[in-house]
């Protein structure tokens, strides 16, 4: 039912105004953006829903505190469904333009974001542990990431293939929001500030190993985040950190690209993960970059 594309004014989860992507229906406009192969649509959720329904408004304003959570989901999903497109030439998240949906206000205080294997869910948090969590570019670009990982290596989520998972999805969150080595900053504790879920230059700073001397042996269980994958990550995170300090951004995320989308398999461990980035430095630069991966990845203990 979509008459045509428009261009909407939002305002987000901080109360900044932006420019979006929407499409004129009848009656109205809806979160549909379809300047891509893949529409980018947005759903509310309504706390009770599992997905409700598209976002709309009778104008191209979407200016109401509760479409703050949608109109940041919806205005990341495009920068991020940009950099994969002009940065990899990877088109969506399977390269093949798959739409690529969020659904907000997912549940009542839940303070979580995922991707579900068919789209993107945001809590709003409880307003301590996590603001609204679409409110940040590195959440989306993290949990966008995860769809990346499963339509290519599908790192199986447990134990160090896990935690590949995880750091992946942390490492191109970086990569789309390189002003810091933080993730989720944004969102996190709107009470205290400074503060972030992790940090890629000093995992430790947020009690993630930046070692395999503090690997953690935890339980492959939900309680025992599958083996830890949101802890072990930091190690990986840092030989990344490590990386991006030698060799630059740029040569950076096309090497973790390569790695993540032509080498990676479901259970590739940590040490895999080292051989897959040092081949990919091989086949893109050359010696001198394959020793910086090498040392990253000997200087967090992966040997
Ligand atoms: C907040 C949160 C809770 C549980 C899982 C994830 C997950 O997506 O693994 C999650 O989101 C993140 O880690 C993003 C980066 C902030
Ligand atoms: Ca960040
Ligand atoms: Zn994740």
């Amino acid at each position: 039912n979509i008459l045509h594309e428009a261009t909407g004014t939002g305002i987000g989860t901080k109360g900044d105004t932006k420019t979006i992507n929407i499409s004129a229906i009848s009656g109205g406009y809806s979160l549909t953006d379809t300047t891509h192969t893949g529409k980018i649509i947005t759903y509310d959720a309504k706390t009770t829903q599992t997905r409700g329904n598209v976002v709309t408004s009778t104008s191209t304003l979407f200016n109401t505190t509760t479409q703050r959570a949608a109109v940041d989901a919806h205005y990341y999903a495009d920068v991020v469904y940009d950099y994969y497109l002009n940065t990899h030439n990877r088109d969506s998240y399977n390269g093949k333009g798959a739409a690529v949906e969020s659904v907000v206000h997912f549940d009542k205080n839940y303070n979580n974001a995922a991707w579900t294997g068919q789209y993107m869910i945001y809590g709003d948090g409880d307003g301590v542990t996590f603001s609204e969590l679409s409110g940040a570019k590195d959440v989306i670009a993290h949990e966008l990431t995860h769809a990346v990982t499963e339509t290519s290596s599908n790192l199986v989520y447990e134990n160090q293939p896990g935690a590949l998972n995880e750091s992946f999805s942390d490492v191109f969150g970086y990569f789309v929001d390189p002003d810091d080595w933080l993730m989720g900053e944004d969102i996190y504790t709107p009470k205290i500030a400074g503060d972030a879920l992790r940090s890629l230059s000093d995992p430790a700073k947020y009690d993630q190993p930046a070692h395999m001397n503090n690997y953690q042996n935890l339980p492959n269980t939900k309680a025992g985040d599958w083996g830890g994958v949101h802890i072990n990550s930091g190690i990986p995170n840092k030989a990344a950190y490590n990386t991006i300090q030698k060799i630059g951004k740029v040569k950076a995320e096309k090497i973790y690209y390569r790695a993540l989308t032509q080498y990676l398999t479901t259970n590739s461990q940590f040490v895999d993960a080292k051989k897959a980035l040092v081949q990919s430095a091989t086949d893109l630069y050359g010696a001198t970059e394959a020793a910086a991966v090498t040392e990253a990845w000997n200087a967090v203990g992966v040997t």
